[in-house]
């Protein structure tokens, strides 16, 4: 068995990862850190766990956690993982799948986007597993940046065009469930703000951006046309999002439905939606669903992609990559459906 850590288990995605490896064949939670709620038990503040994990949160111990754990999962606000991942990974065998932003962007981008000075930059593997295959052949990667929410929705709804080198311009326009702003409660999460309305954030600078346009230029070298608008919408789960795109050249929606489902054959968390995609069918689970729409009059392509933020957006993908890293066929634990 796998031994996992998990610094931050109190939170949505230390939670998300606790259930998610509850039914894991091959991994096991065997530390998970709170600092507010150390000594309690993980299913007394965790009570969809009863029955499921018997640990007791523990103030984060980082030797403790070396010695007792083969990977670590970082589930702790921006700014704070860095603290402690060069003292995890010194004089271990230990693994960080680290699913803050700390190590998704390059240092310089992430000192402008998140305005702080980076402790300790390490080079990490940026792993969407569906767009980047290669972190397959690298076992021997240490520190795994996991994608942000919104970057990986908006990523795999461009790829495949991105890909072959056709898009002249990208809007990504996202509808993000509650629970993407972490257990703290803010204005935009109190209930009479929110109940039946949608608001927009960050309309031209969201911090993802700089993400998204990382991967999008990954893919099709140069291209950094790119703008992103967050939307809360009244849901605890999910991301669903809009990328209006617009193509070098004119594409039918034969054309492009060919080229996503080439580009994603043999991609098991990917699934192409009847007609549009929804929240509901992916809610709980690792797959991300694509539908798409070519503009009969113009050079213009609708593609959306639903997440659950919490699975493929954070914990979900997480283990998804330390399976991989791990040797493990990439759906061990994770192979089931959402809860509609
Ligand atoms: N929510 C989402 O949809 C997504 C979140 N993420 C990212 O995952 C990370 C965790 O998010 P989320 O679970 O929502 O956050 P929460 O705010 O829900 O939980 C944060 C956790 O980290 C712990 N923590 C906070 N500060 C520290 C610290 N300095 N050292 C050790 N532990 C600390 C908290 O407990 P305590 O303070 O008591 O120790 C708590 O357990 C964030 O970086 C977030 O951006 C990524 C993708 C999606
Ligand atoms: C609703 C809400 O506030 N969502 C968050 C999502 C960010 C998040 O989850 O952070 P990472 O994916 O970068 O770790 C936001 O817009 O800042």
């Amino acid at each position: 068995m796998i031994k996992i850590g998990i610094v931050g288990a109190s939170g949505y995605t230390g939670e998300e990862l606790l259930r998610l490896l509850a039914n894991h064949p091959s991994a096991e939670a065997v530390v998970a850190t709170a600092r507010a709620a150390a000594g309690k038990k993980v299913s007394s503040i965790h009570e969809n766990l009863k029955g499921l994990c018997d640990l007791t949160f523990e103030e984060p111990d980082y030797e403790k956690i070396k010695k007792e754990c083969d990977i670590v999962f970082m589930a702790v606000p921006h700014g704070t993982a860095m603290d402690a991942v060069p003292e995890i990974l010194k004089d271990s065998k230990c693994k960080i799948i680290d699913l803050s932003a700390d190590y998704r962007l390059k240092t310089d981008v992430f000192e402008e986007v998140y305005g702080m000075k980076h402790k300790a930059p390490i080079d990490a593997v940026y792993a969407i597993p569906e767009v980047h295959p290669e972190v397959n052949k690298n076992l021997k990667d240490r520190l795994i940046a996991n994608p942000g929410c919104f970057p990986t929705g908006a990523t795999l709804a461009a790829a495949p065009l991105a890909a072959a080198g056709l898009l002249k311009s990208v809007i990504f326009d996202s509808k993000t469930g509650v629970t993407g702003a972490g257990n703290t409660p803010s204005a935009t999460s109190h209930y009479p703000n929110l109940a039946e309305n949608i608001i927009p954030y960050k309309l031209t600078a969201h911090r993802h951006l700089a993400e998204m346009v990382q991967e999008v230029s990954r893919l099709q070298p140069g291209f950094e046309n790119v703008s992103f608008t967050p939307h809360v919408i009244p849901v605890s789960r999910g991301i669903l999002t809009t990328a209006h795109i617009e193509t070098t050249e004119k594409l039918t929606t034969a054309d492009v439905k060919k080229m996503y489902e080439d580009y994603y054959d043999g991609k098991p968390f990917v699934q192409f939606a009847e007609s549009v995609p929804s929240l509901a069918n992916v809610r709980g689970s690792n797959f991300c669903h694509i539908g798409m729409e070519a503009d009969a009059r113009n050079n213009r392509v609708v593609v959306l992609s639903a997440i659950d933020n919490l699975v493929k957006g954070a914990s979900g993908q997480a283990i998804q990559n330390m399976n991989i890293i791990c040797g493990l066929k990439e759906t061990e634990g994770l192979w089931f459906p959402g809860l509609i």
